[in-house]
C-alpha cells in the first residue's frame, strides 16, 4: 500500500482545486463548444449489453499507469499500444484513467487510446462538477463514471443528466447497499459494484455477490476491481455476472490483450 486510507476525501478535495483552475484556462462556454465538436459517442452501454444478453463476457479493459493502492503498475506505459492490444484481445470497451495526481493518468491518454481503436471509452476519474462531464465529452469520452460515495443525490443526478445531454452513457459505482439504492434512482442500466473499499483499500469479490440480489433484472451489473484469475471470473459468471472492469491484472502483463483473452477464455480476433 502506498497511501493512507480515506484517499477518496483527498482526491475529491484535489478535484475541487483542479476544476477551479481548469475553468480559468478553458471557460465553461469554450469547453461546451469543444464538447459539441467532439466525435460522436460510440455506444458504451450498447457494447456491453449485446455481449451480456448472450451471456458472453463484456470486459471493460482499463488503461492505468498507477494507483494509490498499488503504486506504479506499468513502465514504460504506451496507451496506444495497450488500446490496440485490448481490441485484439476481445475487450468490449476501454476505461482510461485521466487523473494525474493519484493515478498518473492524462486526458491525452484517453484521446490517444480512443483514436487507436474502435472501442467505446470510459473516462475514469472523480467527477464532482458538470464542467468535468463537458470536459469528458470534449476529450472524446463515450461514458463517464459516477462514484456514489463521492456524490450527494442532487449532484449525482445533475452529472447524470449532463452526460445524457451529450449522448454519453453513465456507469454508476457503488460499494454498499445505501449507495446502491441511491444509484438505482438514476436512469442508467450500468451499475458498477466496486469490490474495493475506496476508504480502506480492502478488496473482496463477496461485495458483488452480496449486492447482486438487490439489483433489478433490467440493470447490468459490472463487477469492478480485484479480478485477477480465471477462478474469479468463473465465480462471477456462475452468479450470472458477465460484465467486468479489470485493470491491474492486465497492466502487469507484457501483452495486456493476450492476458485478457486468457483470463476470459476468449478467441482472439
Ligand atoms: O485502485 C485504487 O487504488 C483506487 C484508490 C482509490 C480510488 C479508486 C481506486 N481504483 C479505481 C478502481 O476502482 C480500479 O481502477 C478498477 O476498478 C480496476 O480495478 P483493478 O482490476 O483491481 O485494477
Amino acid at each position: 500500500m502506498t497511501d493512507t486510507p480515506d484517499i477518496l476525501k483527498k482526491i475529491i478535495a484535489r478535484k475541487r482545486v483542479e476544476v477551479a483552475a481548469a475553468r480559468q484556462v478553458t471557460p465553461p462556454s469554450v469547453m461546451e463548444d469543444q464538447a459539441l465538436a467532439a466525435d460522436r459517442p460510440r455506444g458504451f452501454e450498447r457494447a456491453i449489453e449485446t455481449r451480456v444478453a448472450d451471456k458472453r463476457p463484456a470486459v471493460i479493459a482499463e488503461i492505468k499507469k498507477a494507483s494509490p493502492s498499488r503504486g506504479v503498475l506499468r513502465e514504460p506505459f504506451d496507451p496506444v499500444a495497450i488500446a490496440k492490444s485490448y481490441q485484439k484481445g476481445g475487450a468490449a470497451c476501454l476505461s482510461v484513467l485521466t487523473d494525474r495526481d493519484f493515478f498518473q493518468g492524462d486526458a491525452e491518454y484517453l484521446k490517444a487510446a480512443r483514436a487507436a481503436c474502435r472501442l467505446p471509452v470510459l473516462r475514469k476519474d472523480f467527477l464532482i462538477d458538470p464542467y468535468q462531464v463537458d470536459e469528458a465529452r470534449a476529450m472524446g469520452a463515450d461514458c463517464v463514471l459516477l462514484i456514489a460515495a463521492a456524490l450527494d443525490d442532487e449532484t449525482m443526478r445533475t452529472l447524470h443528466d449532463r452526460a445524457r445531454h451529450w449522448g454519453m452513457d453513465v456507469l454508476v459505482e457503488v460499494h454498499d447497499h445505501d449507495e446502491l439504492l441511491r444509484a438505482l434512482q438514476l436512469d442508467t442500466r450500468l451499475i458498477g459494484i466496486n469490490n474495493r473499499d475506496l476508504r480502506s483499500f480492502d478488496v473482496s469479490l463477496d461485495v458483488t455477490l452480496e449486492l447482486l440480489h438487490d439489483i433489478p433484472d433490467d440493470r447490468i451489473v459490472v463487477t469492478e476491481s480485484g479480478i485477477l484469475g480465471v477462478e474469479d471470473v468463473r465465480r462471477m459468471r456462475e452468479h450470472d455476472v458477465h460484465a467486468f472492469l479489470v485493470g491491474e491484472a492486465f497492466m502487469r502483463a507484457e501483452e495486456p490483450g493476450e492476458a485478457l483473452a486468457e483470463l476470459f477464455e476468449l478467441n482472439r480476433s
